[in-house]
């Protein structure tokens, strides 16, 4: 479903923030991305929804490669691929309800099913007698909610989430990971690039260890492997 061959990238600034990358990861497989801070998790992750461009190598999704998809056709493939970010990036003058119904609004469906599928995703993340509020009306956790619901909205093939906990306590963070955990056995593929010893050693899944830009450890159930 995601393949990587011979990707690097190296910024306009001269940094290179990937070196020569090959991976390949499965519909369905719930990865966490782990590594030092600086050690190109965060380009790993802008390289699949491009929002970067590798400078060298091939990115296939879904059987297509991204570099032969036209710029108008952007759009189209980031509706299978959802992203959750650690500062949640919410419209902060719109409801939950409103944040999660925009990315329906902005394909066209139509006003009943824009109701139907906000409405249950809302329930899935536990948010549905919130739909009225706004952002800064609600705690952290489920302003995470609120962003992960309005990244699953679509049913994208993949979610990818940039230290989707990294603001959060850890009580709120087991929370959101329940919801991945969730979304996941319903066949989503879920990328996740995280610090969280805790998290990782204890909802054992496939660990890819970044570090300077290279894949030093890829390995089924592993351990987060730092000292924090
Ligand atoms: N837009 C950019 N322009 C220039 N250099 C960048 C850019 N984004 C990242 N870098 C550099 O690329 C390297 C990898 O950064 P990246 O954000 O991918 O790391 P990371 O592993 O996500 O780090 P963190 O855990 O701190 O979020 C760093 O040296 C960083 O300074």
């Amino acid at each position: 479903m995601i393949t990587m061959e011979n990707v690097s990238k190296t910024y306009s600034n001269g940094v290179t923030a990937l070196n020569d990358i090959n991976i390949h990861i499965d519909r369905g497989e719930f990865v966490y991305l782990v590594g030092p801070s600086g050690a190109g998790k965060s380009s790993f992750i802008r390289l699949i929804y491009r929002e970067a461009k590798p400078t060298k190598g091939k990115i296939i999704i879904n059987g297509r490669e991204l570099s032969k998809i036209k710029e108008r056709h952007i759009p189209y493939l980031r509706r299978d691929i959802g992203v959750v970010f650690q500062d949640f990036k919410l419209l902060q003058k719109l409801t939950v309800y409103e944040n999660v119904a925009f990315a329906l609004e902005v394909i066209e469906t139509s006003p009943k099913s824009i109701k139907r599928r906000v409405s249950e995703v809302l329930q899935l993340v536990g948010l549905e007698d919130k739909a009225k509020m706004i952002p800064s009306e609600l705690s952290g956790g489920e302003q995470q909610r609120v962003a992960i619901a309005r990244a699953i909205v679509n049913n994208p093939k993949v979610v990818i989430a940039d230290e989707p906990t990294g603001n959060l306590d850890p009580d709120t963070s087991w929370g959101i990971m329940e919801v991945l955990e969730d979304i996941n056995s319903k066949g989503t593929t879920i990328i996740m690039a995280t610090h969280s010893k805790h998290i990782v050693n204890t909802i054992k899944r496939r660990v890819i260890a970044i570090e300077d830009g290279n894949i030093v450890r890829d390995q089924q159930r592993g351990d987060y492997g730092y000292e924090v």
